[in-house]
């Protein structure tokens, strides 16, 4: 068995990407972000306070015949950016893709940050990290990906997430078309609930990759690609107008610049991350100071490969064979 679901850009940066799953009987239909760097699925409900709910769909157990209250059980998770969210858990059928999971433990916002209230695009969360990483107490409970990988046909999923165009999410297959180049495989380090390797060098506009390793996390829900200063300096050396924007919290250049590409090693392969794909966006609509894809890491204390440097690839979270596999595009 294998299930595929479409993914869409939420907005003309790609901020973050929105993909539709099923909750309950009859189904309720709620865009929610998959996230490899968490492992919780959690929704805005019908116990999320109205005024955050407002513009937000919602998720009604009382309304799934097939709902159930996992009693006692409660959760609460905070994210990078800060953000949180927390609530009481049901279980219930949830399907994405077309594949199924008949108990899945779906957590019921009863409380959310702002961020989340003002971020109407999205409903919550499913988490794609490792099980060891999920906040619910006392008892733990698995990701929609771990409940299905025992049924599909190979116990994996891949991403391939593109710039302003639909890509999708694969479940128990990988579709090789989706990629130009060989899919190098690394070993994965699920030990903190994420998805950690690393890549075993790195290069500006094309020169030859050098053999500084760079240990970090394949990340979904994280929408630039974050790393050392050093590199991060390397590169903007190369950008005559970038300079650090203290009101944008990151390196800012003219929209105009022709930016160089950044290629970083994996697996035996080489991912080359266009120019294009490094310039996120303008700062503002309209301006032509543009805000730049890769920036420091140095304040999260990890280094991550989010979706800027997703986008440069097919990407195969590989659970059964604890490794990930980079495919240039
Ligand atoms: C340094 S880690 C920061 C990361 N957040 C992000 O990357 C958010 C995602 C977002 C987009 C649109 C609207 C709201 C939020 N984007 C962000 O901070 N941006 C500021 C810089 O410009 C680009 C957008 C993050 O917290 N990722 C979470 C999932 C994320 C999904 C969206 C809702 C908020 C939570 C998760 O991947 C995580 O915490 O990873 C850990 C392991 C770092």
């Amino acid at each position: 068995q294998t299930g595929s679901a479409n993914t869409n850009p939420s907005d003309s940066a790609d901020d973050e990407y929105i993909t539709s799953v099923s909750i309950g009987t009859p189904a309720q239909v709620l865009p929610l972000d998959f996230d490899t760097g968490s492992s919780d699925l959690w929704v805005f409900s019908s116990e999320t306070p109205k005024s955050s709910a407002s513009g937000h769909v919602t998720y009604s157990p009382s309304k799934s015949s097939t709902a159930k209250k996992l009693s006692g059980s409660t959760w609460s998770i905070e994210y990078g950016d800060k953000s949180s969210s927390s609530g009481d858990v049901y279980t219930d059928v949830v399907t994405i893709g077309g594949f199924s999971v008949k108990t899945q433990a779906v957590e019921s916002a009863t409380k959310v940050s702002t961020q989340f209230v003002q971020d109407t695009v999205i409903s919550g969360l499913v988490g794609l990290g490792f099980d060891i990483g999920n906040q619910v107490s006392p008892r733990p409970q698995k990701t929609w990906f771990s409940n299905a990988a025992s049924s599909l046909a190979e116990p994996l999923f891949t991403a391939d997430l593109r710039h302003q165009e639909t890509g999708s999410y694969n479940f128990g297959f990988i579709d090789t078309s989706l990629a130009k180049g060989t899919i190098g495989y690394t070993p994965a380090d699920g030990s903190e609930g994420y998805w950690g390797f690393t890549a075993t060098g790195y290069s500006v506009g094309g020169a030859q990759l050098n053999r500084n390793s760079i240990t970090g996390i394949a990340d979904t829900g994280t929408t630039l690609l974050l790393l050392p200063d050093n590199i991060v300096d390397a590169y903007y050396n190369n950008v005559e107008s970038a300079e650090y924007d203290d009101s944008q919290e990151g390196v800012v250049f003219d929209c105009s610049e022709d930016l160089p590409s950044f290629s970083f090693g994996v697996g035996g392969q080489t991912i080359t991350i266009s120019g294009d794909l490094l310039n996120l966006t303008p700062i503002e609509e309209g301006s032509s100071t543009c805000f730049g894809g890769l920036q420091s890491s140095a304040d999260i204390g990890i280094n991550i490969f989010g979706d800027v440097a997703l986008k440069a690839a097919l990407v195969v979270f590989d659970l059964g064979n604890e490794r990930l596999g980079w495919a240039q595009k």
